[in-house]
This record gives structure tokens, C-alpha cells and sequence, in this order.
């Protein structure tokens, strides 16, 4: 029997604006998101900064969350993301604040990139558009101009990369170029793994999607520094494949949510559980192989997916260029188009027709 998934021409029109592309071409988007952030006319930053602050919604903040996750080693500075109208009272003239919004439309982000100006801070945009980029035209700031037109969960790429850029430039963290690049290689010799015309025996992004398909996933990312590993898989699949999902992370979920794997048959039968990890060692190698265990033991399908990679950028984008291709074929699975948003569309329309 020929697997769904492999008869590419029949699947691919559940695709008409082509996410599957935009995963695909990730590689070559981090390439041009360098290029453009590099480039970018510093101005107006102050050189005092002690804090950063990212500013963002959805697929936008997650590329707070990576920055935060990837200088955990590294920043001497604390890295904050703020999902949110309303700003922290401490942010101040010394806080270095990157307001990212893909389409530069997202209300919350453009009201808190206002506050934040009008707090002293030092604003760096990054957008396609929108409010935000003639908000930042207007003050003078710094704006990474990012290209338009995608879905903001599949820039991914347009919305990371710039902040370590100009982090990078400011001096504030060591280079990065060498990341980007090793990126960027790993990425392209993956989608040749992972791609359609790939068949299921052979592509470990369908086999993820068929254990996933009519299943609820739970993604646990094995250290707290990757839970933004494991919140990309989880939004990717409520967005992408329009399902539920859930996320946890290593050790906190050992205090917690472990006894819901306590729970009767009926609960735990939908399950199926991912882990994501860098390396398993000491504790946490016995915390990760207990809980299999114990889950297996109750029949749940259980993934594993270990991170490549020297720099922790490149962590993160082996964590989870897996899920990208994973959760449109998912949809295709589920006969979802991977691009629509239906739900986040009528909710935006409801608040303006209100606020009209
Ligand atoms: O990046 P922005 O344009 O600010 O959009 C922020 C978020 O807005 C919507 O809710 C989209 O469905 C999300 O995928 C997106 O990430």
C-alpha cells in the first residue's frame, strides 16, 4: 500500500500557500536574515546597556526565547521576553529593548515597543512593516527591515537572527557568523533527510507525523534551557496541523507533571510523548530513562530526537527543524492546510470590530 504521505502531488493541494516551501527554504531565510541584520544602520542605542528585553507574540517571540536560551552560557546580561501590552516596571533608559514583530501589525508588541520609548529604553525594531517599522522611521530607531509575506511561525529565521546580530555589533556578545554558517549547513544537509519526496520508510519526519496523527503529543525537552525547543514543536503543531499538544521540561516536570502518568487507561491512551535532548548524562540520563519506563509500560509511543551541533544555535535549530517538516505532514495527515489560521483570524476580527 502506498502511504499517504507519499503520494506527494495528492497531499500537496491540501498546501495552496506552500508552508512546506517556507520550511524547506529555511536554510537560505537565515542566510538573507544575516545578511539584512548585519547590514542594518545602528542609531539611537545607548551604551550603557545593563538588560534585554525582547518585545513579541507568537512565532515572534519565540525568537526572544532562543536568544534568551542560546546566551544562557554566554550573556553577562539577562535576557527577558515580554508576551504583553503592559511592560515590567523595571525597564529603563539601560534596557536595550527588540520590539519584533514579523508583520509590524501585532497590537500588543506595538503598544509595549511604545512604552518602552517612552521609558528611555533603546528600541531596536525588527519587521516586515506595518505600525512598527513607521513607528521606528518616525523615532529614528534602529530597524531591521526583514522581507514580508510568510506566515510569522515560518520566519523563524527573519525573526532570531537579527537580535544576536546586532547584539554582535554592539558588542555585547562574542561573534556569531561561524553559528549562523554551521546553521545553516546543518539545516541544508537535513531537508535533504527530511523532505517530501523522501518516502516514509526512509524520512523520519513522516514517521513522526503518523505516530502523532490521531494522537495528543506531549513534548518534553530534557533541560530547562530547551523548553523553547519543546514550545516550538507544540505551537508548530497547533498551528501547522491544527492540533492539541503540550509541553514540559526536565527536572521541574519530575516534581509535577510525572504523576499524571499515574492517570487510567482512558487518560494516558491518546498520549505520545517526544523527548528532545542535547546529551543524557548523570541525573537526568536516570530521570529520562525512569519516565520511559514507566510510559511505555502504558503503551505510549515514545520518539526521541538527540540535538546536533557545536553551538547551542545550532541546538536549536536541530531541536526543531525536525517538527517543521513533521507538522506539515501532519495537516497533510489530517487534511489540514498547514498555512490557515482560521480561529486567530476571526478572534483578531472580533477585538477590531469591538474597538471600532
Ligand atoms: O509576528 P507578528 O506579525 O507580530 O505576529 C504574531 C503572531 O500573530 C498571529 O497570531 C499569528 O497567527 C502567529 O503565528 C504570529 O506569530
Amino acid at each position: 500500500m502506498v502511504e499517504k504521505l507519499d503520494q506527494i502531488e495528492e497531499v500537496k493541494k491540501l498546501d495552496p500557500k506552500d508552508m512546506y516551501s517556507a520550511v524547506y527554504n529555511l536554510p537560505e531565510q537565515i542566510e538573507k536574515a544575516a545578511e539584512v541584520a548585519y547590514k542594518a544602520e545602528i542609531k539611537n542605542i545607548s551604551d550603557k546597556i545593563d538588560k534585554v528585553l525582547v518585545l513579541g507574540m507568537g512565532g515572534s517571540a519565540i525568537g526572544g526565547d532562543v536568544l534568551q536560551s542560546v546566551l544562557f552560557k554566554e550573556a553577562k546580561f539577562p535576557v527577558f521576553v515580554n508576551r504583553d501590552y503592559d511592560l515590567p516596571n523595571w525597564v529603563d533608559e539601560r534596557t536595550l529593548v527588540f520590539a519584533v514583530s514579523y508583520s509590524g501589525h501585532t497590537v500588543e508588541t506595538v503598544n509595549s515597543a511604545k512604552l518602552s520609548y517612552s521609558r528611555g529604553a533603546s528600541v531596536v525594531a525588527v519587521t516586515s512593516g506595518g505600525v512598527l517599522k513607521e513607528f521606528a522611521k518616525e523615532k529614528n530607531l534602529t530597524l531591521v527591515e526583514i522581507p514580508g509575506g510568510m506566515a510569522p511561525r515560518a520566519a523563524i529565521g527573519y525573526v532570531t537572527i537579527p537580535s544576536f546580530a546586532i547584539l554582535e555589533r554592539l558588542g555585547l556578545i562574542s561573534p556569531k557568523r561561524k553559528d549562523i554558517e554551521e546553521t545553516v549547513s546543518y539545516l541544508k544537509k537535513k531537508r535533504e533527510e527530511f523532505k517530501i519526496e523522501v518516502p516514509t520508510e526512509q524520512n523520519v519526519a513522516k514517521k513522526v507525523a503518523k505516530m502523532m496523527f490521531k494522537h495528543i503529543p506531549v513534548i518534553y525537552a530534557v533541560e530547562e534551557k530547551w523548553k523553547v525547543a519543546a514550545y516550538r514543536w507544540k505551537c508548530q503543531i497547533n498551528e501547522n496541523s491544527k492540533y492539541p499538544a503540550f509541553y514540559h521540561f526536565f527536572p521541574e516536570l519530575n516534581h509535577n507533571e510525572i504523576m499524571a502518568w499515574e492517570a487510567v487507561d482512558d487518560v494516558i491512551k491518546p498520549l505520545t510523548l517526544i523527548f528532545l535532548y542535547t546529551s543524557l548524562e548523570g541525573e537526568m540520563k536516570i530521570r529520562v530513562e525512569f519516565m520511559q519506563e514507566k510510559i511505555s509500560a502504558r503503551g505510549v509511543p515514545i520518539f526521541l530526537w538527540q540535538a546536533e551541533g557545536n553551538n547551542p544555535l545550532t541546538q536549536f535549530f536541530s531541536l526543531t527543524y525536525l517538527g517543521d517538516f513533521a507538522t506539515v505532514y501532519l495537516a497533510y495527515l489530517a487534511d489540514k492546510d498547514p498555512f490557515s489560521i482560521g480561529y486567530i483570524n476571526e478572534l483578531k476580527l472580533r477585538i477590531g470590530q469591538a474597538l471600532s
